[in-house]
């Protein structure tokens, strides 16, 4: 294979140790963003990516990353595997939960992706020395042979903030543990967040996980260090080796070197606007408001008189390359009314430069964890306004760990609709209050820190370093 990793022990003439890392991500936006930025930085130390998706996720994951040209990385290799076909409702704003159901029978149908992962692994151990397997941890099933096979050995990616296992873990079995009481108290109940489907996916995947080397978090030690510590003493993660390697998304993007072509824009607007001045709204690709919460955000922005820029989409479907689904409706005169100071946007928006341009000043968020660790990354206070899984613990570690954000509103009152008064508040006080500025002067701080690491000799950089000599020892 021409691609292959050659890495030169030098002494005795030893023999050259050839590893190739194969990716399997979960095929939702959220999982598959992160294990292919993670994929290029692996690629950095000349290792060879395989990186698996269904043939019906495959073309939009790479169209929407951010900060980098997956197309121009000659080193990460794509596999499109067609899985079997599935219902794919679109998504129901007005369902009894917010978790996005619409998206659990393209899960199940990937577990079928068994077969051809099995296949490439055995064909990549043939020729290559050490197959190193990388996967989601709700896909742990579909790289069950990795056992079977002689020179291949699999890593667990867990793709939230290790705060939020912690509590989560805590929930379940009530054993002490180092976290503060308040924070305790505040801890959103399991069943308040997700759907029992998941639950029951998720359970099922746990059955594959013993076969597992070790686990990799896309978080930093800088951000979460007590509660990635809680994790490895109490072994949730249920394995030996962690490696603490994030944030995997680009910390700095180099400006007009986005070779998709010119830039969004979104981006040439915000060039005219005064230093951190505008707040930045989505909601990641799992969420989708009703007519009646559209309104009172609208109103809320206008009200509030600040510069944004709003993502107003619904989730994905099942299949990511089914389509845009309906959008809601705007109130009358809207648009033309915050002309000039604020953007609405309903194709897919390069979020990760909107946070990271000067302009920039705040971030009302889901609190998915890539928006966290991009915002964190990019030194951006938050306003939380989370719906579903692990949104609500994020939330918490943003807003009473971190202190880098504030809440929109509270998890117990989940289920109320958030007014435009409550908007128009929390966007005032995030944008133009003095407890905002504190909160943007820390994001900013715990940003750099968060920057520093993933450079030479930065905790995070170090971990990544100490996991490539690992696979490649
Ligand atoms: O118009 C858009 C919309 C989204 N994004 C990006 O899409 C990703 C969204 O990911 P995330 O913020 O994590 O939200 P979700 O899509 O909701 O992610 C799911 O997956 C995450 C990782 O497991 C979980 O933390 C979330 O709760 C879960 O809903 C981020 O990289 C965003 O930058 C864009 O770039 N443009």
């Amino acid at each position: 294979m021409a691609n292959q990793h050659h890495h030169n022990h030098g002494q005795n003439g030893q023999k050259d140790t050839q590893v190739v890392v194969v990716m399997v991500p979960l095929p939702a936006q959220g999982h598959l963003n992160q294990l292919l930025h993670l994929s290029r930085l692996i690629t950095a130390y000349n290792i060879p990516v395989h990186y698996v998706t269904p043939t019906t996720h495959g073309r939009q994951v790479k169209l929407r990353v951010q900060g980098w040209d997956p197309l121009a990385t000659t080193n990460i290799h794509f596999h499109e595997f067609p899985i079997p076909s599935f219902v794919c409702p679109p998504p129901d704003p007005n369902a009894s939960s917010p978790y996005p159901s619409q998206i659990l029978p393209s899960f199940r149908a990937s577990l079928s992706l068994r077969e051809p992962v099995g296949s490439l692994l055995r064909s990549l151990s043939a020729t290559t020395e050490r197959v190193i397997v990388i996967h989601d941890s709700l896909m742990a099933s579909v790289v069950q042979d990795v056992p079977s096979i002689a020179n291949a050995e699999s890593y667990c990616f867990l793709s939230t903030s290790a705060f939020s296992t912690s509590l989560f873990s805590w929930e379940a079995t009530r054993e002490p543990v180092s976290i503060e009481p308040e924070i305790l108290k505040e801890s959103p109940s399991f069943e308040s967040c997700f759907v029992p489907e998941l639950l029951e996916f998720a359970v099922a995947q746990d059955n594959y996980r013993e076969f597992n080397s070790g686990s990799l978090h896309n978080s930093c030690r800088v951000i979460e260090n007590h509660y990635l510590d809680i994790l490895a003493k109490k072994e949730i993660i249920g394995s030996v080796k962690q490696w603490v390697i994030g944030p995997f998304n680009p910390v700095e993007i180099p400006k007009n070197e986005n070779s998709n072509g010119p830039q969004h824009p979104c981006l040439d607007w915000l060039d005219k606007q005064p230093p951190k001045s505008v707040i930045f709204v989505s909601f990641g690709t799992t969420t989708s408001l009703t007519d009646e919460q559209t309104k009172e955000l609208a109103i809320g922005l206008e009200k509030s008189e600040q510069n944004f820029i709003w993502v107003l989409r619904d989730a994905d479907k099942g299949d990511m390359s089914a389509g845009e689904v309906k959008r809601s409706e705007l109130p009358e005169g809207f648009e033309e009314r915050v002309k000039g100071r604020g953007k609405v946007l309903t194709d897919w928006a390069p979020q990760l430069e909107i946070l990271g341009h000067p302009s920039t000043g705040g971030f009302l968020s889901h609190c998915g964890w890539n928006s966290c660790l991009e915002s964190i990354s990019m030194g951006v206070p938050m306003a939380t306004w989370p719906m579903h899984s692990d949104q609500p613990s994020n939330a918490l570690l943003i807003t009473k760990v971190l202190k880098v954000g504030l809440a929109v509103k509270d998890w117990a009152r989940r289920h109320e609709i958030v007014n435009s008064l409550m908007v128009e508040n929390a966007v005032k006080r995030l944008m133009v209050s003095a407890e905002g500025e504190e909160m943007r002067k820390r994001a900013g701080e715990l940003g750099g820190a968060v920057r520093k690491s993933v450079e030479e000799g930065g905790l995070s950089r170090l971990d990544m370093d100490s996991f490539i000599a690992h696979i490649t020892r």
